[in-house]
């Protein structure tokens, strides 16, 4: 068995079933992806993708630049077709009901597109405009989502001024204006300082403990690791694994043993520590012993990095 191999079958359930599929309908399901695809000619962006998001979740796709996050952020929003198979949200049809979709989904895009030349506040009326919300709810709920993300003392300064911590809480407001109950977010705190990065962790967590559920797309480890409360793992367009952290970081082993040594690092897992101590006194060299990361988890899976993309 390759290392891939044998990761596959240490992320597998226990009863031998492969740990992606997990299809039970949906009462709860706030998003189903069911067997999608995406080709662009002959790039496959996305190959044969099933999860469901239950409602009320953080809910984050992990993988390396390239992998296909933001093609399925894009078909999940309506914005791109798929080639193949079905995609639900709040229960609708993507493909059938797009408009209704559009009415349930708050979206964050990677790139910042608000308008430059308008002011923070302006961006939000423009917003608020385009979903035809009444005037006096509009303005409560720009002054209202000002004070949450933090933007208020700042509102009437032309975007064009703002810093990119700035700009990113204003795209979380410009996305909650018509109160979508299922906010998407493509990589939500790339670019930003590690201070500015816990601020709209912060802010994600607040929002979804107000009912909203979050689907997000990141390469940062950390971000999946500590925010999401399940995770699934994407490369080269496929769901290699599907779980909660710590489910993921189990499967493997909770602890892992580090060795630095001549031909490069090895690492060997355990379900305890006491075992991964003993194991670690019986190397010689530079040996470290640390919890389980979901880098590591990328790793055993795909034998790459997935900063290495
Ligand atoms: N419009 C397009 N035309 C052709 N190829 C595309 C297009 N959009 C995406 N791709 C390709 O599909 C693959 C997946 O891209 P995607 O942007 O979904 O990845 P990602 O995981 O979101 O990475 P990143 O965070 O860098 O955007 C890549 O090989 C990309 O080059």
């Amino acid at each position: 068995m390759s290392v891939g191999q044998q990761a596959a079958a240490a992320l597998s359930s226990p009863d031998g079933e492969p740990a992606v599929p997990e299809m039970a309908w949906p009462e709860a399901a706030a998003l189903v992806v069911r067997q999608v695809a995406k080709r662009y000619g002959p790039v496959t962006a996305v190959d044969g993708v099933s999860f469901v998001v239950r409602r009320g979740e953080i809910f984050g796709l992990l993988g390396p630049n390239g992998a296909g996050k933001t093609t399925l952020i894009r078909m999940l929003t309506t914005l791109t077709r798929p080639t193949a198979g079905e995609l639900f949200v709040g229960g609708e049809s993507v493909s059938k009901n797009p408009v209704a979709v559009k009415k349930l989904i708050g979206v964050v895009p990677q790139v910042n597109n608000l308008e430059r030349e308008l002011t923070g506040r302006e961006n939000l009326v423009l917003h608020a405009l385009l979903h035809r919300m009444p005037r006096g709810d509009r303005d409560r709920r720009v002054q209202e989502l000002l004070d949450y993300v933090g933007l208020d003392g700042r509102a009437d300064d032309r975007v064009q001024h703002y810093s990119g911590g700035m700009a990113r809480r204003l795209l979380i407001a410009r996305a909650l204006m018509h109160r979508p109950p299922i906010l998407f977010l493509d990589e939500p705190t790339v670019g930003l300082d590690p201070q500015t990065r816990r601020k709209i962790w912060d802010l994600i967590q607040v929002m979804n403990r107000s009912g909203v559920t979050v689907l997000l797309t990141t390469h940062y480890i950390e971000e999946a690791d500590s925010l999401c409360h399940r995770v699934g793992i994407i490369d080269r367009g496929k769901l290699i694994a599907l779980g909660t952290p710590r489910e993921l970081k189990d499967r493997l082993g909770s602890f892992c043993v580090e060795c630095f040594a001549g031909e490069g690092t090895r690492r060997v897992f355990f379900p305890a520590r006491q075992d991964a101590k003993a194991h670690a006194g019986t190397l010689a060299g530079d040996v470290t012993v640390r919890r389980t990361n979901l880098e590591d988890v990328f790793v055993e899976l795909t034998g790459r990095e997935i900063r290495g993309g």
